[in-house]
């Protein structure tokens, strides 16, 4: 869509999940992008210091974890040493491989790449073109530090989220994020993650599958505590069988930190104190200490209230269900807009942004059945509600639950793993239809590649009584879910 009066049709800033799809899918649909980033490269939180650094040192540790534990099945073989070089050459040469298809597939599409912190200007551009407010985008060369100026007739602003620190306690050599959890020179001998969520229980399991001494200290009664609670309680078992040191209760009410390396976190034990009488205050000390309590979005350059940008008391950016802010003309997608922080919702996000931009008639992103996942050892993966949420939310009757132990599935077995699926089911409310899933909760081996037939089922409303008829292939770890759904559905084969 050729545009005489701005420099693009669209000009997204930040090059993560949210702002990359959207730039992608905005050309493939004609229109000239420019993308804004600061860093040297693309990809964002995800590619450069999330989701794939992550997994790929999960996967290592996971490798030396099952090698060490082989012996269970008359396999001796012993882990001689770590070559952490290599190791993070593996890790930064995933990153590198991801980082360069994705500036090879921007370039394909024509998306101009310009380099710099960006941020919207209010008045008109620099050259003396006439614009209306917000269509501006000046960007700082980071090596001259002089600003260009760009108009565009849409802005998408994508600028992601950054980690949290604790309440009054800044981050430190030994008080880290997780970004520098990243680059670190080595496994620590002993560690103490605060959180968990997705970012602790993930370096928690990597950690401790690594041979370090992890203790984590969660604030309620079991880690994900925001996820259904058979899933929470399952893998706090299973996390603690890894050597994971879980402490339910804690919560943070200092950290003393010396000249050197290492760290003593105090805390309080909460209800489990009342029960035990014991004292209130403990510590623990570690060599470092992961803080991973949440992030805070890049909402908070001067620029965003000089726009007008609504954003809430979280500072997040307030959208319509197409990602429209509250100035015409600028979109928002990604972490900054609240919610579910994960890549995969951003790209839908940007997708339907773009479509919105271009006119198309996209439908707004399902925010009910995207896919959550942990990638702990073992994973923990939801789809839609639990049966809390289904009971409260006025939608549906008659909710229940039925729990299928993943000990019975053939392949869990040969793994010598453990998990659990507990799978809702309901009817709408006021109405005789059929039963359906309303929300798939499992922890187990692989279960994150469940989490896509999961999806289908709790998305497109499938009845129980049909879904429960998909054939799934013996022996696999998907067979689980297959049973769990034939339980569901009053006709259990290979389970009581
Ligand atoms: C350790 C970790 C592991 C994770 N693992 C997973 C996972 O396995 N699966 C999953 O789905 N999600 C995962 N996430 C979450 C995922 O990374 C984020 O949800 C996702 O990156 C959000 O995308 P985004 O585009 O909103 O922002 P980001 O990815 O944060 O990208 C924002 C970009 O904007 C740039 N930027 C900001 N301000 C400006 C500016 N003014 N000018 C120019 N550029 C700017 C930044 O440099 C950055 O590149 C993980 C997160 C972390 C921290
Ligand atoms: N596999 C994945 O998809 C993946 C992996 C990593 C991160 N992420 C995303 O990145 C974001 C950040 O992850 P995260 O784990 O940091 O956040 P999170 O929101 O998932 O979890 C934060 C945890 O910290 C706890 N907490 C909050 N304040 C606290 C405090 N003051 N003291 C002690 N505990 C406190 C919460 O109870 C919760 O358990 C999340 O939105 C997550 O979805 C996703």
């Amino acid at each position: 869509m050729a545009n005489t009066k701005y420099d693009y049709d669209v000009i997204v800033i930040g090059s993560g999940p949210g702002g990359y799809s959207t730039a992608l899918r905005a050309a493939q649909l004609g229109l000239s992008v420019g993308l804004a980033e600061r860093d040297d490269q693309p990809g964002g939180t995800c590619l450069n210091r999330g989701c794939i650094p992550t997994k790929a040192l999960i996967h290592a540790a996971r490798t030396m974890y099952h090698a060490q534990r082989a012996e269970r099945f008359g396999i001796m073989m012993s882990v001689d040493g770590i070559d952490f070089g290599r190791l993070q050459d593996y890790k930064d040469s995933t990153v590198r491989t991801m980082t360069e298809g994705l500036s090879g597939l921007l370039r394909a599409r024509k998306v101009e790449m310009l380099r710099g912190e960006a941020r919207v200007l209010t008045d008109g551009p620099a050259t003396g073109e006439t614009v209306s407010d917000g269509h501006t985008v000046a960007i700082r060369d980071p090596e001259t530090g002089a600003e260009r100026s760009f108009t565009a007739r849409h802005i998408v602003v994508a600028t992601g989220s950054r980690p949290r620190p604790l309440p009054g306690i800044s981050f430190s050599q030994s008080v880290i994020d997780s970004d520098t959890a990243l680059r670190l020179n080595g496994f620590p001998r002993s560690v103490i993650v605060i959180g968990s969520g997705a970012v602790a229980l993930e370096f928690a399991s990597l950690w401790a599958m690594a041979g370090s001494q992890v203790t984590l200290l969660a604030r309620k009664g079991s880690v994900l505590s925001q996820w259904n609670r058979r899933i929470g309680t399952t893998l706090t078992r299973e996390l603690k069988r890894i050597g994971v040191n879980v402490v339910t209760h804690a919560s943070v009410t200092g950290i003393d930190t010396g000249a050197n390396l290492g760290a003593t976190v105090h805390y309080r034990r909460g209800e489990a104190d009342k029960a035990r009488n014991e004292s209130a205050d403990e510590s623990a000390a570690a060599e470092i200490v992961l803080v991973a309590i949440g992030r805070n979005p890049n909402t908070d350059e001067d620029w965003f209230d000089a726009v007008g940008i609504d954003r809430n008391n979280h500072h997040y950016v307030v959208t319509d269900e197409l990602g429209r802010t509250s100035v015409p003309g600028i979109w928002a997608v990604g972490d900054i807009t609240g919610g579910y922080e994960l890549a995969h919702r951003a790209f839908e996000q940007g997708i339907v942004v773009a479509e919105a931009i271009a006119g198309l008639n996209p439908q707004p992103v399902l925010e009910r059945t995207i896919p959550r996942i942990v990638f702990s050892t073992p994973e923990a993966a939801a789809v839609g509600l639990t049966r809390d949420e289904a009971e409260s939310c006025g939608d549906y009757d008659d909710v229940k639950e039925t729990i299928y132990p993943m000990l019975g599935n053939a392949r869990t077995l040969m793994a010598a793993e453990n998990g659990s699926i507990c799978l809702v089911s309901a009817r709408r409310h006021g109405s005789d239809s059929p039963r359906i899933v309303v929300g798939v909760h499992m922890v187990g081996p692989e279960v994150s590649e469940l989490s896509g037939e999961a999806e289908q089922i709790v998305g497109n409303e499938t009845p129980l009584s049909e879904a429960a008829r998909l054939i799934h292939p013996h022996p696999t770890f998907s067979e689980a879910l297959g049973e769990t759904l034939l339980k569901a559905d009053g006709r259990p084969l290979h389970t009581r």
